[in-house]
């Protein structure tokens, strides 16, 4: 049951102010061969301060293109993008990123590991590691501090790239199939720790998925991408589901059965599309 704080919370989201804005955004690469490769076209989409929003499209339309454009690692060839309301012409200093891949260096323990994004802005060592035991307790890695990264499981190692992205208290949260690694119990288990903290923090949330299900599961909002070359937004559907979720449970709930099929059959689409270009140029 939602208590009536959390209520309040979710209520006020439907005018939350934005926190991320990509207005008329084009990216362009050039081909070996000097041919223009237009991966996103007109792309117009807005993440709200707090809110958590996934992208899904078909493998290759610009997805992550998307997130590098956000994090400032990418310029756009054509459109804005506005970071709490500022023109972004740099690395965005609001965003951190967890990859698929993990962040850990593997000589580093992970106390050493957790503490080093604090320790690279100048915070004394002392401070930095009281934060990361604290950072370490809370992804549920509490004595294991002194453990360096080969002798943890997949998933307990993606717990430390995410108290890694956290202890910086990001204002923006960039994941790019992040727990697509994990096997399904552990996937699950990573997702709900994800919300725990998420609803703590005012953080906006941009998660790149394959998967659909996790998407609506976690989510406020789902932005359908369209099928490449110069991919857009195709669909943008509010997740209206109670929250506090539990991940595996809210998949039963019949309105998570309704989206599911709605969005499903937009994707479908853009899915069965970019197959057909992929088997055209074999
Ligand atoms: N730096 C680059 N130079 C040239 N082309 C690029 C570059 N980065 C991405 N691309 C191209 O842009 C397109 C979109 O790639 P992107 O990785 O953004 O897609 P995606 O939706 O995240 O893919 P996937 O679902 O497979 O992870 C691809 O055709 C890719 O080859």
């Amino acid at each position: 049951m939602n208590t009536e704080s959390e209520h309040v919370r979710y209520e006020a989201k439907a005018n939350v102010k934005p926190m991320i804005e990509l207005i008329g955004v084009s990216k362009e690469f050039l081909k070996p061969s000097g041919e223009v490769h237009t991966v996103l076209r007109d792309i117009n989409l807005t993440v709200g301060k707090g809110e958590f929003v996934s992208i899904v499209g078909p493998t290759g339309c610009g997805k992550s293109t998307t997130l590098s454009l956000i994090a400032g690692f990418e310029s756009p060839t054509k459109g804005t993008i506005r970071i709490q309301n500022e023109l972004l012409d740099r690395i965005n200093r609001l965003a951190a990123c967890v990859f698929q891949t993990e962040n850990a260096f593997p000589w580093k323990t992970v106390i050493e590991n957790v503490s080093l994004g604090l320790r690279l802005r100048g915070t004394d060592k002392r401070k930095a590691y009281d934060e990361a035991r604290k950072w370490i307790e809370i992804v549920g890695l509490k004595g294991f501090e002194g453990h360096y990264p080969h002798q943890l499981s997949g998933g307990m190692r993606k717990r430390v790239a995410l108290a890694q992205t956290l202890i910086v208290q990001p204002q923006i949260l960039l994941m790019d199939e992040s727990f697509s690694a994990l096997d399904v119990h552990t996937r699950h288990l990573m997702e709900n720790e994800l919300l725990k903290i998420w609803e703590e923090t005012s953080a906006s949330v941009f998660f790149i998925t394959h998967d659909l299900e996790e998407a609506i599961a976690l989510s406020d909002r789902v932005v359908v991408l369209s099928a490449g070359p110069a991919a857009t937004v195709k669909g943008d559907y509010r997740i209206d589901l109670p929250r506090p979720r539990n991940v595996a449970e809210i998949r039963f709930d019949p309105a998570f059965m309704r989206l599911h099929e709605q969005i499903w059959n937009d994707l479908r689409d853009e899915v069965m599309i970019s197959y057909a270009h992929s088997v055209g140029h074999k």
